[in-house]
């Protein structure tokens, strides 16, 4: 364990580092962030007695540093060396015995069997048995690296102390390094103090970040704890936005420009729909932050081209999305900039709706049939089919929309779709009660995300009441249409 209590210290009169305290547990990853000139270096630098204290300690194992001599230490703590030019006239095994240094003794200092046993294995650990023999300028930046993390390694320390380890890494070494870090903290209870700039990389791999600012700590917690929005922002001074990672429960962050190339006009108006027999479309002249169930390009994205394909009633096709990227791909629309749905509605039926109210314009389209129609608390007794979605939703907003918003505009347009089956006395054939919808119904919500903040889309909220009543009136529409269609078939 690391004890520092009260670290001060730096070079001139005022310390950089001003009253530090905090632990590092035995087999923690420990990332060190904050921003240039906060004083991190200067800490590692304390922390590694390469300057003095001035005040406060450090204590290793509940021993205060200084009573460590320089060879104990370096059994202890290792540190990553900076590229040193001097090491390239050393071949791989050669430089990664340097790290034995500290257990060499006698006045000639030959390795024993040990420390050869030793380098033997971390050479494995780290993946250079291979390249054992060639000389350092033979590698390239990343090997180079590890060869260095193999000499740390050979110490045999209990920390190690990294100042961006992965400085001048692409991503592909960056990540093999950390992992490999990652695993000797996991399985051999290696204590990692790193230094990070990359505050995405930091959160991935750290148990706890401490977050320094002006030689103090700011924050100190896990991942979670550090990167959050307000924080980030202030000690930053940098617009940024936190989401959750995809695949992870690591947070990441996004740095959010603030400059603008386009100018805020608008773009969504009714003149942009195009309704064929075969397809319903929308393009949009900028990319759409896009919340959707679609085929292609389902989920969060942002796209600027939407359709909505007609396919008969009957289709019964085992890679729907496979046949909906092959028209796609026919109709010049990249599947990058592209979402879209199938239905096996007539396409004419469509019922649209538009609005500009308080800076934001909302543009609905809805085509549905009632082919499929079902009662949702007795969905679960028919067979599951491929059929193509029957009531398809759209709504596209002008405005800057949280992903709550999303999701509630979702569930409102949703609720509104029921409203409407239901003043349409649309039963479910199988079960005769009133259907709540089809068996393949798809929705699909689209925003500029500029100009009025719309942080909620619940029913009683401004947006949300104009998704409501827009998509019930639009869905109740298109339903009377078809409901027509069908009278006269
Ligand atoms: N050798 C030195 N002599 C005098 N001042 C120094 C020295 N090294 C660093 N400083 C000053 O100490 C402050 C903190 O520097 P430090 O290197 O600890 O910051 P850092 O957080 O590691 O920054 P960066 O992210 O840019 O690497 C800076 O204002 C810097 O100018």
């Amino acid at each position: 364990m690391i004890q520092i209590t009260n670290m001060t210290g730096g070079y001139g009169e005022k310390p950089i580092v001003d009253d530090v305290s905090f632990t590092i547990d035995s087999g923690e990853f420990f990332g060190v962030v904050g921003p240039n000139g906060s004083g991190k270096t200067t800490l590692f630098k304390l922390m590694s007695r390469i300057i003095p204290l001035w005040k406060g300690n450090v204590f290793i194992e509940q021993k205060p540093l200084q009573y460590y001599t320089r060879k104990q230490l370096a059994r202890k703590v290792a540190t990553l060396p900076q590229i040193q030019q001097s090491f390239f006239s050393y071949n791989v095994y050669e430089t990664v015995m340097m790290g034995r240094y500290a257990y060499q003794t006698g006045f000639f200092k030959q390795p024993t069997e040990l420390d050869k046993d030793v380098v033997k294995r971390v050479l494995e650990q780290t993946g250079l048995t291979k390249m054992r023999t060639n000389p350092l300028d033979h590698l390239s930046g990343g090997e180079r690296q590890r060869v260095y993390l193999a000499q740390a390694l050979a110490q045999e320390p209990d920390i190690l102390l990294l100042d961006e380890p992965t400085n001048h890494l692409d991503f592909s070494y960056q990540k093999q390094l950390l992992d490999d870090l990652k695993q000797l903290s996991l399985t051999n209870r290696l204590t990692v103090v790193s230094i990070f700039h990359d505050l995405n990389i930091a959160s991935l791999y750290c148990d706890r970040l401490l977050l320094m600012d002006q030689g103090q700590i700011t924050q100190i917690g896990k991942p979670e704890e550090v990167m959050k929005k307000a924080l980030l922002e202030r000690v930053y001074h940098s617009s940024i936005d936190v989401h959750a990672n995809p695949t992870l429960s690591s947070p990441q962050m996004n740095l959010l420009p603030d400059y603008s190339l386009e100018k805020t006009s608008s773009i969504l108006s009714p003149e942009l729909l195009e309704v064929t027999e075969e397809k319903v479309v929308i393009k949009t002249t900028q990319l759409l932050k896009t919340f959707s169930s679609a085929l292609v390009g389902g989920g969060f994205g942002w796209y600027r081209n939407f359709i909505n394909y007609h396919v008969d009633k009957n289709f019964n096709c085992h890679s729907p999305r496979q046949l909906m990227l092959e028209k796609c791909q026919q109709w010049g629309m990249a599947e990058h900039d592209t979402v879209a749905m199938m239905t096996a509605a007539h396409l004419p039926d469509y019922a649209v709706r538009f609005s500009v109210e308080e800076n934001v314009r909302i543009l609905i389209v809805v085509t549905a049939g009632t082919g499929n129609a079902v009662d949702v608390v007795h969905g679960g007794n028919r067979m599951l089919n491929n059929q193509p979605g029957t009531v398809n939703t759209w709504i596209f907003i002008e405005g800057h929309l949280s992903e709550q918003a999303f999701i509630q505009g979702i569930v409102t347009a949703t609720e509104a779709k029921t409203k409407a089956f239901s003043i349409c006395g649309i039963k479910d054939p199988m079960t005769e009660t009133l259907a709540t919808g089809t068996s393949t119904d798809s929705v699909l919500i689209a925003s500029t995300q500029k100009g009025e903040n719309l942080e909620y889309a619940g029913p009683i909220t401004f947006l949300g009441s104009r998704i409501g009543e827009m998509v019930y009136e639009a869905t109740k529409e298109a339903i009377e249409h078809n409901i027509e269609r069908m009278k006269h078939t």
